[in-house]
């Protein structure tokens, strides 16, 4: 994959649909053959082994915004979204329950929501 140019007119409305697709091909290729498809070579290593993933690209996230490099943000961002998505699927899980929660917290100040579950002592 590329790492050239950050093209902002590619996110359309039907950005959604892109987590929506890709979470219909991680489903299909999940008992596929791993020498032939990725997404099946991990789930057939299991669960530790994705979330190594997801340790190994957040920390990428980390080191790129440290750096401030704009394009490998978005690189290895979608690196982490990617392997979150085998996380979200291997427990029967899909980018609409991730999206139907942040819908839930929308208009509800963050501030807000943490003071009324830590009340202070
Ligand atoms: N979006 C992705 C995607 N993002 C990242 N990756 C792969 O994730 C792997 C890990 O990336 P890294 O850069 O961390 O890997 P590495 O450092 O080179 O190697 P390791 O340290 O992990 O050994 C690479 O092989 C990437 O190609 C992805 N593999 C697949 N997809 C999607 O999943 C679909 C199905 O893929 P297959 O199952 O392979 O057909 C594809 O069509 C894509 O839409």
């Amino acid at each position: 994959m590329s790492t050239d140019a950050i093209d902002p007119s590619a996110a359309t409305a039907t950005s959604q649909d892109v987590l929506a697709r890709l979470a219909e091909v991680i489903a299909a290729r999940r008992d596929g053959d791993p020498d032939k498809s990725y997404v099946a070579r991990l789930f057939r290593k299991g669960t530790d082994s994705m979330l190594k993933k997801v340790g190994e690209e957040a920390t990428e996230v980390v080191i790129a915004a440290k750096d401030g490099q704009r394009e490998q943000i978005v690189y290895e961002m979608a690196d982490l979204w990617f392997h979150s998505m085998i996380v979200l699927a291997q427990f029967d899980l899909t980018p609409a329950d991730v999206l139907a929660e942040l819908q839930r917290r929308e208009g509800l100040s963050g501030l807000q929501e943490f003071a009324q579950r830590s009340p202070k002592t």
